[in-house]
């Protein structure tokens, strides 16, 4: 089953196409990234499933309800928004009981939550939280109704290394339990916990599958490079007949996809040699998420 679907979705802002013809499909149970450079529509998708913004046109399903027709489906859902806000002189304990008691769920959920997001024994008051322990909390609220769906809005992108990895750790740890659907542009946390990535760019779904198959799909041999002329050596290596695409990233270095690695093993050294330039770094490798996001979008 699906959690989420959404058929020939489009979203306009005036006349300013947002969302573009839409057909994402997240089914149960997997950790979902959804990928896409800033304004590519990843917020506004976030903020139609949850019914705070009306599709232009097309139509949403939500754990089996057509979202235009009924909003009960709200109270199964668990949101962390991209900047949470908290009353700060409250502990964890304390914000998540009031909480509890809006939202009419029995206080020893409470207890379950803080124990799963690691807030268990935090006795200081949420304004002298580090943000990842706040981003944690956020996770906590979500989970508090046990939601079937948690949509979490960029949950690491304003977190340093150590509460980056705490936020996907969590997240890794809710596998099986929920499904995850979050939106995010750092392309390693996707390949870190995701099953499922959709790629946006434009309003566009690009890809919507899962990582093993993206990189099957793509997976032609690729040489990276690193010389000190990276334009010289692009434009000499991409006549060669074994040599699919060059790209340049990250300004000097270069991805060549191959058709034959065997000869691109010859051949590359054979052409730095003769170009006179000096190598850095080669490396023969299956694509990452990141070669293939950028192919994608560009
Ligand atoms: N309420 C609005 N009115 C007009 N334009 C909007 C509105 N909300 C979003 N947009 C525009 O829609 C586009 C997509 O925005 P959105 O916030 O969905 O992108 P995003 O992928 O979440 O980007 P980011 O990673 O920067 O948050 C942007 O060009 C944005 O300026």
């Amino acid at each position: 089953m699906n959690v989420i679907e959404t058929h020939n979705l489009y979203k306009y802002y005036g006349i300013k196409k947002v969302l573009d013809d839409l057909n994402l499909e997240v089914p149960e149970g997997v950790i979902f990234g959804y990928l896409g450079p800033n304004g590519a529509g990843k917020t506004t998708t976030i903020r139609i499933l949850l019914n705070l913004a009306k599709p232009t046109k097309g139509s949403v399903l939500v754990l089996g309800e057509n979202i235009s027709k009924s909003r009960k489906y709200l109270r199964r859902i668990g949101y962390l928004p991209d900047v949470p806000n908290f009353y700060n002189y409250f502990t964890a304990k304390e914000y998540l009981e009031v909480l509890s008691e809006i939202i009419g769920v029995d206080k020893k959920r409470v207890e379950e939550v803080l124990e799963i997001v690691g807030l268990k024994n935090e006795k200081k008051r949420i304004g002298a939280f580090s943000r990842g322990m706040k981003q944690r909390l956020g996770i906590a609220q979500a989970l508090l109704p046990d939601p079937k769906l948690l949509i979490l809005d960029e949950p690491t992108s304003s977190l340093d290394p150590q509460g980056r990895k705490e936020i996907l750790d969590l997240i890794l740890s809710l596998r099986g339990e929920k499904t995850v659907f979050f939106s995010t542009h750092i392309l390693s946390d996707v390949e870190r916990v995701c099953d499922r990535v959709g790629i946006l760019r434009e309003g566009r779904l690009l890809l919507n599958d899962t990582l093993d198959n993206i990189k099957k799909k793509l997976s032609r041999r690729i040489v990276k490079l690193k010389v000190d002329d990276p334009l010289r050596m692009m434009e000499r290596v991409k006549k060669e007949d074994f040599v699919e695409e060059v790209l340049i990233k990250n300004q000097n270095s270069l991805i060549i996809k191959v058709k034959d690695l065997q000869r691109a093993g010859k051949k590359i050294p054979e052409i730095i040699v003769q170009e006179n330039l000096s190598i850095m770094h080669f490396e023969v490798s299956e694509p990452t998420l990141e070669d293939i996001f950028f192919e994608v979008i560009s």
